[in-house]
């Protein structure tokens, strides 16, 4: 195996749906002292991520348009090498997974000996929600695997969630990962010296025995219209549609043009808490797109009402009357 200073060492960052790999992606950028070059991995045809990830200019490719559970070998290999061979190459590379994925199969690939000669794989993190643990292992077989291979778990949002959750939540993330670092954090700020330089395959590694385990129904699609939408009226939708079904619609990002701002405003909700964040210095087109994933969720219904938004106009009229 060459030494390590000859290849570039690989990070891959897991953890369920909405847990905050993305803001830890961001707070490696903004605070480790190193030049990154960023793989992420979304489902579906429109990425999202990839224009939530700071500072990166070049160096951030996106896989989309893959499946719901897994990054497929071939995308991911091709990554790594055009990041490799860029005319400034990356000194680390982080990979974000999707958040339904087992990291396994990534984890093979960047071990086998054609991406290990110039990748070296220095560690998975595994970011959890600290509100949402208990629920996730219980209805998302993913999240258990997701937990089995850390070499670091971030048990992240404890803001969200109180020093007894937190705890709790900590001595789970133990049982399922007993060998892994345990680090907790608010918006995924850790010393990125607890998460980078960790060397955690040096030896000889074998996947547990593969279950595959799936949350059955699950579904992604995304919404889009072309003109901005009127705040009360989307604020309906997002009541009806969003916050009071958290059971069923695990995860929304996306970007919205609303009447009356001039910038796009991010929108993300993970179960019912979500966020709508003004972005200075953009300027919106009129297209809003929304991704959701959630289980046993009805595509069309979703669409039909969604574009039924325009039938309400883009002034501060609401459906009930002036607001
Ligand atoms: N209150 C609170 N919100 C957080 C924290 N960490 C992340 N968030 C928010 O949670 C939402 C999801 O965070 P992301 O970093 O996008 O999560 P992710 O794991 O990348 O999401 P997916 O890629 O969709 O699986 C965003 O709105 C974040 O701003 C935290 O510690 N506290």
């Amino acid at each position: 195996m060459p030494p390590r200073h000859d290849r570039i060492p690989v990070t891959v960052i897991g953890g369920f749906l909405g847990s905050g790999k993305t803001t830890l992606l961001n707070h490696l950028i903004r605070t480790a002292d190193r030049t990154f070059g960023v793989i992420v991995n979304e489902f579906g045809d429109q990425g999202i991520d990839g224009a939530l990830i700071q500072n990166l200019d070049d160096n951030v490719t996106e896989l989309t348009g893959g499946c719901l559970y897994c990054t497929a070998r071939h995308d991911l290999v091709a990554a790594l090498v055009r990041l490799a061979t860029h005319t400034r190459p990356p000194n680390h590379i982080l990979v974000e997974l999707s958040g339904l994925a087992d990291p396994a199969p990534v984890l093979q690939t960047l071990l086998t000996p054609d991406v290990s000669a110039v990748f070296e794989l220095d560690g998975l993190i595994t970011v959890v929600d600290a509100r949402n643990l208990h629920h996730t292992l219980q209805h998302h077989p993913e999240a258990a695997l997701q937990l089995a291979y850390a070499n670091v778990t971030v048990i992240n949002k404890a803001d969200l969630a109180g020093p007894d959750l937190v705890r709790q939540t900590c001595r789970t993330a133990l049982q399922l990962a007993p060998l892994a670092r345990t680090v907790t954090g608010t918006h995924s700020r850790v010393h990125a010296g607890h998460l980078l330089n960790l060397r955690a395959f040096c030896g000889p590694w074998r996947p547990h025995g593969h279950t595959h385990a799936h949350t059955p129904g699950l579904t992604s699609f995304t919404l889009r219209t072309h003109r901005p939408l009127n705040t009360p009226v989307w604020e309906r939708f997002l009541h009806t549609y969003v916050l009071s079904r958290p059971g069923d619609v695990l995860r929304v990002k996306g970007f919205l043009a609303l009447h009356g701002i001039p910038e796009r405003v991010t929108f993300q909700a993970v179960r019912d808490v979500f966020t709508a964040d003004v972005m200075p210095g953009t300027r919106h087109d009129g297209t809003s797109h929304l991704v959701l994933i959630g289980r046993d969720l009805n595509a069309q219904e979703y669409r039909e009402a969604f574009h039924a938004l325009h039938r309400w106009p883009t002034g501060p009229t609401t459906p009930h009357g002036r607001a």
